[in-house]
């Protein structure tokens, strides 16, 4: 697990070091700016050719700005030819200030911006305009600045972002109205949730974390609000699944009921039951239309069946099988006629299980305004994509889009639920703990991908993983397959069976 920090939770680590435990704030700054020139000698050392490196520090007037200054004091120590641009156009803060006295008392080459540099002369461009202090759109001459260090980068000179590029909003990755386009991040202390989140992402290059000597852990844990709450996962956490043991039987490891697949769409249920399989689940059965039964069968023997017809009553039928399962996951394929939406308020009516809520029962909930609350014994998990949170919220994908992890938690405590809100960078939350994932591809971007999850979902829950944990896992799992199916396959050809399959070795241990 990966602590992940928004710029207030940062500056709360940032005060709460400085203030309450007395750290001075150079000395801070000291150690952050050693990450990033200790990682540039790194890469220039790495350089083959033998010419004279040239390296420049872009630098705004607040404290991102005094670590540029300050990375450009020890690069100069380094033997490293430096120079420094000045960007800022205020008198700055206090630590730039110091720092600006120290590079001009060392006489290292210091310019005010001028509209005339042409940054492709430089081999390396330190990016210290903003970073978590930006509270605005860029314009005028940082704007100019940032696109001048775009249009250097593309001609070949490597940027290197001090704590975050200048421009990407550090909380939700958007451009403030232009953005420095990095090849590699050096970030202090947590990684910003703006890093994760697209564009943000990709606008930060391959990203280091490095530790600024903020007050360790243990202590943000009792002295900051929130830290800690916000986290992504890594391999490691893979750990956390179920352990299979050597006298276990098929009933030690759960059974999950699918609600998926109606007469036209019968192979959603295939994907969905695939993969809740695939978790290591003991027993899947899945409950569809009768018109699906003979080719889910022949596709996958090793389903339980049942099915239900149209304009029959399905309350006895659905009641057994709601009975025999330990999770039930509802809606991919399901369409939105009046059994299936029948068979979703049955679903949200029991209280005692968990829950696995998506696509056309989403969109059920959405059309017939239906209210739901999970609960500690039978909590509900929801899976919307963008659009589908568009009809339960009634705002737009674009305002969804910039703020995921605002909306994801406002419906989660509105719901009492845990919320995927599924995007390239899907969030998963409680209404409190936000999880961040960072495993998948653009391979995803294919139909079915999301029945796969479902039924990971389905699949972790009814082994007894408690939902929210059963959740983030699923999602990390789920982009992990994702990946490892866009090595075999290839981005544009893979399927979501291809996604499926592959859960079997992400989950390998
Ligand atoms: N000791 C510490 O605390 C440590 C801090 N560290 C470093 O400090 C960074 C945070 O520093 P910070 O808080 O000074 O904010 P920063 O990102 O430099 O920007 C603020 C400045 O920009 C200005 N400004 C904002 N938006 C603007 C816009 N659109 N267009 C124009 N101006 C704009 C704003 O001006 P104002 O809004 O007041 O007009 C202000 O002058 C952090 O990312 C890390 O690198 C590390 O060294 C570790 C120890
Ligand atoms: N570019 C991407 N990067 C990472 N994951 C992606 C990307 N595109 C799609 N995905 C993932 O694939 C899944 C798509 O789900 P969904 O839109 O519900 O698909 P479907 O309705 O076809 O089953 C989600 O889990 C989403 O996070
Ligand atoms: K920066």
């Amino acid at each position: 697990m990966e602590y992940l920090a928004d710029s207030h939770t940062m500056k709360t680590v940032d005060n709460c070091s400085i203030q309450e435990f007395k750290i001075p704030s150079v000395v801070l700054m000291e150690r952050a700016a050693l990450g990033v020139s200790v990682f540039l000698k790194g890469l220039i050392t790495r350089e083959k050719s033998n010419k004279c490196i040239k390296t420049v520090c872009v630098c705004g007037s607040g404290n991102n700005g005094a670590d540029g200054l300050a990375v450009a004091r020890q690069l100069n120590e380094n033997g490293i030819n430096v120079s420094v641009v000045i960007a800022g156009t205020s008198e700055g803060t206090e630590e730039y200030r110091l720092q600006k006295n120290i590079v001009s008392n060392l006489g290292i080459e210091c310019v005010e911006y001028n509209g005339n540099i042409d940054f492709s002369e430089y081999d390396y461009i330190v990016d210290a305009m903003f970073g978590i202090g930006l509270s605005r759109n860029i314009e005028g001459r940082y704007a100019q600045i940032a696109e001048a260090v775009n249009e250097a980068g593309e001609k070949g000179s490597v940027v290197v972002a001090v704590d975050i590029a200048s421009g990407i909003n550090a909380d939700n990755g958007q451009i403030m109205g232009v953005a420095v386009k990095a090849d590699y991040t050096v970030t202090f202390g947590y990684k910003k949730t703006g890093i994760m989140f697209y564009p943000g992402a990709t606008y930060s290059g391959s990203v280091e974390v490095v530790n600024a000597g903020f007050v360790p852990e243990n202590v943000l844990h009792n002295k900051v609000d929130g830290f800690g709450r916000t986290f992504t996962y890594t391999d490691d956490d893979i750990d956390r699944l179920v352990v299979r043991t050597s006298d276990s039987n098929k009933g030690t490891y759960g059974r999950t009921l699918i609600i998926a697949g109606s007469k036209d769409m019968g192979g959603a249920a295939v994907l969905s039951a695939s993969a809740a399989y695939r978790s290591g689940t003991g027993l899947v059965k899945i409950l569809t239309h009768e018109a699906n039964k003979t080719p889910l069968l022949v596709r996958m023997p090793e389903c339980l069946i049942a099915t239900y017809q149209d304009n029959k009553p399905l309350a006895a039928e659905l009641k057994k099988d709601f009975a025999w399962a330990k999770s039930i996951a509802a809606g991919p394929g399901l369409s939105m006629n009046e059994v299936a939406a029948e068979i979703t308020r049955s679903v949200i009516e029991i209280n005692d299980k968990v829950r696995i809520l998506d696509a056309d029962a989403l969109n059920i909930i959405a059309a017939e305004k239906i209210d739901f609350r999970g609960n500690a014994e039978g909590n509900i998990i929801v899976t919307p994509h963008l659009m589908e949170m568009s009809r339960l919220i009634g705002k737009s994908v674009s305002d969804i889009k910039k703020n995921l992890v605002q909306c994801a938690k406002e419906f989660a405590k509105e719901h009492q639920c845990i919320c995927v809100l599924k995007d390239a960078r899907t969030v998963v939350t409680d209404g409190t703990n936000v999880y961040i994932n960072s495993t998948g591809n653009d391979g995803m971007s294919t139909g079915g991908s999301g029945d796969v999850l479902t039924g990971l979902t389905a699949g972790f829950t009814a082994m007894g993983i408690d939902a929210f944990e059963a959740a983030c896992l699923a999602v990390y799992v789920h982009g992990k397959a994702g990946d490892i199916a866009a090595l075999n396959r290839g981005k544009a050809g893979m399927t979501a069976s291809d996604i499926a399959n592959a859960v079997a070795d992400a989950i390998k241990r």
